[in-house]
C-alpha cells in the first residue's frame, strides 16, 4: 500500500453459526494473488473459529490471523478492535482487511468504527455482508413476516434473537443466503423475499458451504443511492435523524450507549451466555454423541474439540447450531506427530496448551446459549469420561481427516435433507 492509500476492509457478520468461517476459509482458499489479513471476533474466551482459520489456511493466529476473543465487537470490544486494526495496517502489508464479527455482533457500529475512528485514515468500508443460516431464518419466520414474529418473540426483558437477525440483514450490502442444502425450493424462495423486503436494495445470493464468488464479495458493494442499514445509522450518528429510511430506530445505538459497563452486550441486549468446558480425559464416545447430538434448547451455538477414547489420536471438531451438529475429525493431534514435528510445531505456536503427559489432548467446548444450565450440562458430559488410554469402540467416529459424521441433524420442507455420514447415536 501507498502512503495515504486506504485499505478496502469486509465486515462479515450474521448469526450464531450461519457459517461465517465456512465462508471465510472458502475465501482464504480461493483468495488468489490477493493479500488478506483476517480478524476473527468470537464471544467465547476460547476462540475456536480464529483456530480453525489458521488450521485451514497458511496463516497463523497472531500472524495473519488477528483474534479477539471473549465479547463482542460491536460493543466491548471496539476500542481492541481499534487498536488492532490500527495496529495491523502499521505492521503489515495486505491487500483487503476482512473482520469476522461474532455471531451476536450488530455489524453497523462494527463498520461505523472504520468511518468514525482512528482507524478511517487507514480503511475503507468496502461492504458489509451478512451470512444469513437460512433454514434457521426459514424456521424464525416461518410466515415471511419477520417484524410481526419479532414483536411476538420478545419477553420484554431482552431482545428475541430474531430482532439481531433482523439487524444483521437490515444492515447488509451483501446477503449470503448459506445452508441452501437444508431448505426446500420454496423456504428458500420465502427466505428470499422477506430479506429483500427487510433490505431492498442488497445483493441477495444463495450457497452452501460459504461458497460465494471471491470477486463479488471482496469487490466495493457501497451502493450510494440505497442508504440503509448501517450507513444511515452511521448518519444518524453524526447528527442526523435518528430513525432510518425504513423507520426503524437506531436501536443499536441506544443500546451501546447503556450496557456499555459490566454486563458484556450480547448479555445485556439479547441475554446470551457463554461457557467453556473443558477437560483433560477422553470422552466416551457413544455418551458424546449422545450428550452432544441432543443439547437442550437452551444451547444456541456450541463448538470446540473433543477427545474421544478409542480414537486417542484423532483430534475431532464438534460443531452445533440449532438443529444441527457434527462431529469432524480434523487431522492427527499434535502430541500423535512425530517428535521433531511436534518440536517445530510447539516452537511456531507458543500459545499452544500444552500438558506433560498427554499434550495438546483436549476436550475444550464453547457453549453458547440463553438461559443454559452449565452444572448440568457439565454434569451430563462428566458423566462420560474415561480415564486416558482406556479401551472403547470408536468406529462410527471418522478418522479420515476432513469427514464429518452428522449427530443430529434438521428435517426440511417436504424433502429429506441428505446425510452427512452415518449417525452414531440418537440425534434429535
Ligand atoms: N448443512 C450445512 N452446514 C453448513 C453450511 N455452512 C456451514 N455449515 C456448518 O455449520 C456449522 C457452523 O459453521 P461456521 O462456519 O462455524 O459458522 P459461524 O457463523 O462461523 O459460527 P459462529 O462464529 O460460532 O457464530 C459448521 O458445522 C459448518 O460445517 C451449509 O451450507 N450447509
Amino acid at each position: 500500500m501507498n502512503a495515504g492509500e486506504t485499505i478496502p476492509v469486509t465486515v462479515l457478520g450474521g448469526s450464531l453459526g450461519a457459517g461465517k468461517t465456512t465462508l471465510l476459509n472458502h475465501l482464504l482458499t480461493n483468495a488468489g494473488d490477493r493479500d488478506i489479513a483476517v480478524l476473527v471476533n468470537d464471544m467465547g474466551s476460547v476462540n475456536v473459529d480464529a483456530e480453525l482459520v489458521a488450521e485451514e489456511s497458511d496463516l497463523a493466529v497472531g500472524d495473519g490471523v488477528t483474534e479477539l476473543s471473549n465479547g463482542c465487537i460491536c460493543c466491548e470490544l471496539q476500542d481492541d478492535l481499534e487498536t488492532a486494526v490500527v495496529r495491523l495496517a502499521r505492521e503489515r502489508s495486505f491487500d483487503h482487511l476482512v473482520v469476522e464479527a461474532s455471531g451476536v455482533s450488530e455489524p453497523g457500529p462494527v463498520a461505523r468504527l472504520f468511518v468514525t475512528s482512528r482507524a478511517a485514515a487507514r480503511y475503507d468500508v468496502a461492504g458489509l455482508a451478512t451470512v444469513v443460516d437460512s433454514r434457521l431464518f426459514a424456521d424464525t419466520f416461518g410466515d415471511g413476516d419477520p417484524e410481526r414474529t419479532v414483536a411476538e418473540e420478545g419477553d420484554g426483558s431482552v431482545r428475541p434473537l430474531s430482532d439481531l437477525l433482523v439487524e444483521q440483514v437490515e444492515s447488509a450490502d451483501l446477503v449470503v443466503l448459506n445452508k441452501r442444502d437444508l431448505v426446500s425450493d420454496a423456504e428458500l424462495a420465502a427466505v428470499r423475499d422477506a430479506v429483500e423486503a427487510l433490505r431492498p436494495g442488497a445483493t441477495v445470493v444463495e450457497t452452501d458451504h460459504g461458497d460465494v464468488d471471491v470477486d463479488l464479495l471482496l469487490s466495493d458493494l457501497h451502493d450510494p443511492d440505497a442508504p440503509v442499514g448501517w450507513r444511515a445509522a452511521l448518519e444518524s450518528d453524526m447528527g442526523g435523524d435518528e430513525r432510518d429510511q425504513d423507520g426503524h430506530g437506531d436501536h443499536d445505538r441506544d443500546d451501546h450507549e447503556h450496557d456499555h459497563d459490566e454486563t458484556p452486550h450480547a448479555e445485556a441486549t439479547y441475554g446470551v451466555t457463554s461457557f467453556v468446558y473443558r477437560r483433560r480425559a477422553p470422552l466416551d464416545p457413544d455418551g458424546a454423541a449422545a450428550v452432544l447430538g441432543d443439547l437442550p434448547d437452551s444451547v444456541v451455538r456450541a463448538k470446540g474439540s473433543l477427545w474421544i477414547a478409542g480414537a486417542e489420536d484423532v483430534h475431532y471438531t464438534y460443531s452445533q447450531a440449532g438443529p444441527s451438529a457434527y462431529v469432524a475429525a480434523a487431522g492427527p493431534w499434535v502430541a500423535s506427530r512425530p517428535e521433531f514435528e511436534q518440536d517445530t510445531y510447539r516452537r511456531n505456536h507458543p500459545e499452544l496448551d500444552w500438558h506433560d503427559d498427554h499434550g495438546d489432548r483436549r476436550t475444550e467446548l464453547v457453549f453458547i446459549g440463553r438461559g443454559m444450565d452449565e452444572d448440568a450440562l457439565a454434569a451430563a458430559l462428566d458423566d462420560h469420561l474415561l480415564d486416558p488410554g482406556a479401551s472403547a469402540d470408536a468406529g462410527d467416529y471418522p478418522t479420515e481427516p476432513g469427514a464429518e459424521v452428522a449427530l443430529a441433524e434438521p428435517t426440511r420442507e417436504r424433502e429429506s435433507v441428505p446425510t452427512a455420514g452415518t449417525t452414531p447415536e440418537g440425534g434429535r
